[in-house]
């Protein structure tokens, strides 16, 4: 019989007057997968930040065990046994310290922990938590220096040490390339088989379908779907979470074959192997691999931010090699790069200004009007991909993570493009809305090449005209979307030999 662990009963939770949780059912069982799926915005991540205590709630009940349960602080939280792990790469890591003192820091700052932990049997306890959580790195090597993916496993191995009784995931596979992924599931199913209730968030299906014993839908601030784990509907759970049946994308291709970018001998790297591509007016071309592969490498160069080894580039049949990315955006060339955080959301500005930021000197060509030419592009473009926000001008932050990600890639939208790249636009994006984006960048690929480098198949299927394949800088494959051939082209992105 399955224990329920954590019981959450009526809770509402509102900022200013957005109503955000109306009222949310729902429990979490002993050594179960409770995957929750919501459309972007339907607070999803709200109701996590209640359960860690980061957010207090406004009304209603929760129950841990058999005990009521009202955390005042994240720590309140954790010294109950509920950790989180949260969307944000440092959340739950500190940047300027080694991997050992980030995996022991629980040990370290315990009240009453001893000072007198040498350097070198804590590396060796470090070292110990690292290998039976299968992070195969130097625990002397400063987090800063590591990369994204690594970042995250030492998040979700300091959760692990903590022994968690509820442990809350939301998106975690976001920035994990396949097999750490593939190692981050081993670990979870550990856990579950230890008793350990689990909430995790995601949008990726094929996360879903490996993760979850049942599956609770959100939608709008409530509970619109519950399936348990004997017949696990996913379909439904889809259909729940949009209040409608997910919309197919049928691709009609209107590529009119007239060359806008041509890639010519390039090599991306020093003794990476070089190759041709022509992206055509009209066409959306998406770029896969695996971490590694050469995809952001292929976007930095088109977009100026790093130069190749060898080859040349051309735009409209002249010569082009941005040596920045003003070159680039000069040339038509628009780039929507992969990490919003870091690289393009700017915090303290509001919605419109974030989405019109690279263009604000061609809405203010007449000063007295630019604000009122501004606000109509924006609010147009807001609602054609359904950015879920009270107003324009409230500021980003207050977006939920899939609809920060929907403003990036409107603004790109804003102004006509010649070349227009998406680096893993899909970010955080909920699996209806990504479907619609797909769409409107495709309808509005107009006389531009639109190049998007994805993170998954999926995605790549539901809006590429063409599918190319890189593998350590050389071009594996070349699929056409009515075309694929689905063994060959997973066995080019893993450098295996197709079934
Ligand atoms: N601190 C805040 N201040 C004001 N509004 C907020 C705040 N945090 C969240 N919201 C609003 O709450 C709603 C739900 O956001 P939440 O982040 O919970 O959604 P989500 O389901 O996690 O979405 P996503 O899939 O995009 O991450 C959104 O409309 C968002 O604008």
């Amino acid at each position: 019989m399955t224990s329920t662990v954590l019981t959450i009963e009526g809770v509402c939770k509102s900022f200013g007057r957005n109503e955000v949780l109306k009222g949310i059912d729902l429990t979490l069982n002993a050594g179960t997968v409770t995957v929750l799926m919501g459309a972007n915005g339907a607070g999803k991540s709200t109701l996590v930040k209640a359960i860690c205590g980061i957010h207090s709630v406004d009304s209603g009940n929760m129950q841990l065990g058999d005990a009521p349960y009202a955390p005042a602080t994240a720590a309140d939280a954790l010294s109950l046994g509920v950790v989180a792990v949260h969307q944000s790469i440092d959340d739950g890591v500190i940047p300027d310290l080694d991997v050992a003192t980030n995996l022991m820091l629980d040990q370290l700052t315990k009240p009453g922990a001893k000072t007198f932990v040498r350097d070198r049997m804590m590396r060796e306890q470090a070292a110990e938590v690292a290998k039976s959580m299968g992070l195969k790195m130097d625990v002397r090597m400063r987090v800063s220096d590591l990369g994204v993916a690594d970042r995250q496993m030492i998040a979700i191995a300091r959760a692990m040490a903590r022994s968690p009784k509820v442990l809350v995931l939301d998106e975690p596979t976001s920035s994990l390339s396949a097999s750490e992924a593939d190692r981050l599931f081993a670990l979870i199913d550990r856990l579950r088989d230890q008793g350990v209730a689990v909430l995790y968030i995601s949008h990726r299906m094929s996360d879903i379908r490996r993760i979850a014993n049942r599956i609770i839908s959100m939608r709008d601030g409530q509970v619109s779907g519950v399936f348990e784990q004997d017949n696990l509907d996913y379909e439904g759970a889809v259909t729940a979470m949009l209040g409608h049946k997910m919309t197919e994308v049928n691709i009609v291709p209107k590529v009119s074959y007239a060359p806008v970018l041509e890639i010519e001998n390039l090599s991306l790297k020093k003794n990476w192997p070089a190759f041709n591509l022509t992206a055509n007016e009209g066409e959306v071309i998406a770029v896969t691999g695996l971490l590694g592969s050469g995809k952001s490498q292929m976007a930095d160069i088109i977009f100026g931010l790093r130069k190749p080894a060898s080859g040349t580039m051309k735009i409209d049949g002249r010569s082009y090699m941005p040596s920045s990315a003003s070159d680039a955006i000069a040339s038509g060339v628009f780039m929507s790069p992969k990490d919003r955080g870091n690289n393009a959301v700017v915090g303290a500005f509001n919605i419109s200004d974030n989405m019109s930021l690279p263009f604000l000197r061609a809405f203010s060509t007449f000063s007295f009007i630019s604000g009122r030419r501004q606000r109509r592009a924006t609010t147009e473009m807001i609602s054609q991909i359904g950015v879920v926000c009270q107003s324009e001008d409230d500021s980003i932050g207050t977006l939920s993570g899939g609809n920060q990600q929907k403003v990036m890639i409107g603004r790109w939208l804003l102004k006509p493009s010649r070349v227009l790249l998406l680096d893993e636009p899909f970010q955080g994006v909920d699996i209806g809305a990504r479907r619609d984006i797909g769409r409107h960048i495709r309808d509005t690929a107009g006389n531009r090449a639109t190049i998007v480098f994805v993170a998954e198949i999926d995605e790549a299927i539901e809006i590429a005209d063409r599918i190319i394949v890189l593998n350590e800088g050389n071009l594996v494959g070349e699929h056409t979307n009515e075309n694929i051939n689905l063994g060959a082209l997973v066995a080019q992105i893993t450098g295996e030999k197709a079934a």
